[in-house]
């Protein structure tokens, strides 16, 4: 690679979710060049990827980084957070559940200082998203799914919903519903409708002015005095390189790999970094702090008769419930069912498992969980893995602690109402004996998984925050020609699954940063 052509006027750390968008909008210019930086493989050729029923078997395996967390006292210190290492990042390996974000919480957004992330704004960015959104098809419904919704709606008194999305987008939104998902895939071939297959794939050696570096990894990215020049990176054969940046680099590497990659280029808590050896760049003590997650227990039945096999992706529908009274409106219970044994947790804890066709769970999770943790670095050395602290169920209150409780009362009130109840053999986990609220939290908690919703932690704040890490324009703080795009800048989760959030975050970013780049201009002439 000759110098002149690793100068590029963007360079876009992480091809994952937000990453893909960015890319493609940005190269919507031809006069524009844009070098993508991923660490994982093209997508394209492979099979297991592509095909969103076989997910699972993407986890835990060479396409996953496979992050785990500190000792969790309070919760389960076990669990794997995975983090998929492909082109199109985590919408190529998880199951693509899509949810515009709630009004509420956006609202929640702009109070904590993201001004312009308001929900009007933010829906005509969802509007955008390329991905090919739907309610489940009708082929992939399921007997026994259906009839899981029609009694989770009449045990929990909430209605049956056909459209989720409809009610968010055109609707006022809703408090409590039952029903099939909406999902970014193909219904004829099965296939995702990821970041990369709809953003990536059509632009892919079409678009002259997009470089696609794959199998690279970014080790730090490069300053000159306070403005971000590029980056270092080794490729798969082990070659350093660099990659300059005439306008920007967009640190896209998602919720545990863009704390980490600024820590390690010197921009984070300045005191913590020189502890480790690193020398520090810009003190920005907010970098890495608000780890948040949506945290989620089980229960699993075994099942009378054979599940019938027709899916989507072996979890095609959801329970929202809304305990509370009060004026908020937001659900603040949320269950996915589950027609597989997804059984890590529970056979650690000694468990049986169905035989495969089997098994149903329901997963209760927390949608405004109110635990925060951490991120930080142990080493200065680039390969070790970040600590990941969620400090799971630790929030004073025992907020965290009651909800899963509550959710697991609820799913079992869900298996005692027909026509779901004669799917019904036996509850395998917790199992009977497991009753009071003190046993069903210490189930509940030691049985504890994540939903996969990292974010948080390069927090987006009002411009004199000094606790956050980006401005409400992604701009990282107190430095030039550096962005963050992705999961991490949230300043909460929303309610739901986040990706279609992602995405929507990822749509604005490109409008930010064109915006930004006619302001230089302009000021320049
Ligand atoms: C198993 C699983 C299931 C999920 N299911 C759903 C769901 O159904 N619905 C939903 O809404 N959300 C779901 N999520 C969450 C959702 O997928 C993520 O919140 C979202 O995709 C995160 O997007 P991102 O752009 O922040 O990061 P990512 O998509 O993770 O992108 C980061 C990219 O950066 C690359 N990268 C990282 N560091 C470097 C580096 N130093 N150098 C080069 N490249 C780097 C990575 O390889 C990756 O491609 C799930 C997540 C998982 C893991």
């Amino acid at each position: 690679m000759s110098n002149e052509e690793t100068v590029y006027d963007y360079v876009i750390v992480g091809g994952g979710t937000a990453g893909s968008v960015i890319a493609n909008r940005l190269t919507e210019d031809p006069g524009t060049t844009v070098c993508v930086i991923e660490g994982g493989p093209d997508d394209r050729n492979l099979e297991h990827v592509l095909r969103l029923r076989d997910w699972l078997s993407v986890l835990d395996g060479e396409l996953d980084y496979g992050y785990t967390t500190t000792e969790q006292p309070n919760g389960n210190s076990h669990i794997l957070h995975s983090r998929a290492r492909v082109l199109g990042g985590c919408s190529s390996h998880n199951t693509l559940i899509s949810f515009r974000p709630f009004a509420e919480d956006l609202d929640e957004w702009v109070a904590a200082g993201a001004e312009g992330w308001d929900n009007a704004t933010v829906q005509s960015y969802a509007d955008r998203i390329k991905c090919n959104i739907i309610p489940i098809a009708e082929k992939d419904r399921n007997d026994m799914v259906k009839d899981w919704v029609s009694s989770a709606s009449e045990a929990a008194n909430v209605p049956v919903i056909e459209d989720f999305n409809a009610l968010t987008s055109h609707g006022d939104g809703f408090s409590g519903g039952a029903g099939f998902l909406s999902i970014a895939y193909d219904p004829y071939t099965g296939y995702r409708s990821s970041a990369s297959v709809a953003y990536m794939h059509p632009i892919m050696d079409v678009r002259e002015n997009l470089t696609v570096l794959l199998e690279t990894w970014v080790g730090r990215i490069l300053f000159d005095g306070d403005r971000a020049t590029g980056v270092t990176a080794t490729t798969k054969d082990g070659e350093r390189i660099t990659v300059k940046a005439r306008h920007e680099v967009i640190v896209s590497a998602g919720a545990i790999d863009s704390p980490r990659l600024l820590m390690l280029s010197g921009v984070g808590n300045a005191e913590e970094l020189g502890a480790l050896g690193i020398e520090s760049q810009h003190d920005l003590p907010g970098v890495g702090e608000n780890l948040q997650d949506h945290p989620e227990s089980i229960i699993m039945w075994e099942t009378t008769r054979r599940i019938p096999e027709n899916t989507v992706m072996d979890s095609d529908a959801a329970l929202f419930v809304r305990r509370h009274e009060g004026d908020d409106p937001r659900p603040d219970l949320m269950f996915h069912i589950y027609q597989i044994p997804f059984d890590d947790n529970t056979k650690r804890l000694g468990y049986d498992s169905p035989e495969d066709g089997y098994a149903v769970c329901m997963t209760p999770n927390i949608p405004r969980s109110r635990s925060r943790g951490r991120l930080y670095l142990t080493s200065g050395d680039p390969e070790a893995k970040p600590a990941l602290d969620f400090r799971y169920f630790t929030d004073p209150e025992g907020y965290d602690e009651q909800t899963i409780v509550d959710g697991l009362k609820i799913a079992r009130e869900v298996a005692e109402t027909e026509p779901f109840k004669s799917w019904i053999k036996r509850e395998v986990a917790p199992g009977p004996k497991v009753r009071t609220d003190e046993e069903l939290s210490e189930y509940g908690r030691r049985a504890a998984h994540t939903v996969y919703h990292p974010a948080g932690t390069c927090r987006m704040g009002a411009v004199d925050d000094d606790a956050a890490v980006v401005d409400p324009r992604l701009r990282v703080r107190g430095l030039k020609g550096l962005r963050v795009a992705d999961a991490s800048v949230f300043p909460t989760l929303p309610t739901p699954n986040p990706m279609v959030m992602v995405l929507a975050l990822g749509e604005r970013a490109a409008d930010l940063i064109r915006e930004d780049r006619r302001a230089e201009e302009g000021e320049a002439r």
